[in-house]
């Protein structure tokens, strides 16, 4: 191995100890954030309100847009991302409400 390759293999192995950390980052953060959406489910089923809300993830939408822009993330992957997760949690209030 060259002095060249080793460099690079030192490079990607600390790379990927970050990418590591950051994905526990994420899970950590998703199951926190779910336990919020299921609490908020309980409560709109509760108080029979609609599961979903497209003014509030109008609002998210917009925010989450201009986060993503400041944080040189392409805000279109950001806006597919938001929109997947909460289709999710929407699929969770509707589980609260049957
Ligand atoms: C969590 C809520 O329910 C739904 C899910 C949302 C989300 O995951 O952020 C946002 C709006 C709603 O469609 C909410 O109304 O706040």
């Amino acid at each position: 191995m060259t002095d060249q390759t080793a460099r690079a293999a030192a490079l990607l192995a600390e790379h990927r100890e970050s990418i590591d950390r950051l994905d526990a980052i994420i899970v950590f953060t998703l199951a926190e954030r779910f336990k919020h959406t299921q609490a908020v489910g309980k409560l709109k089923a509760a108080h029979d309100l609609p599961p979903s809300d497209p003014a509030r993830e109008a609002a998210q939408i917009a925010r989450l847009t201009d986060l993503a822009t400041e944080a040189d993330l392409d805000p279109e992957f950001a806006k597919t991302f938001l929109a997947f997760i909460i289709q999710e949690v929407i699929k969770h209030h509707e589980q609260h409400q049957s």
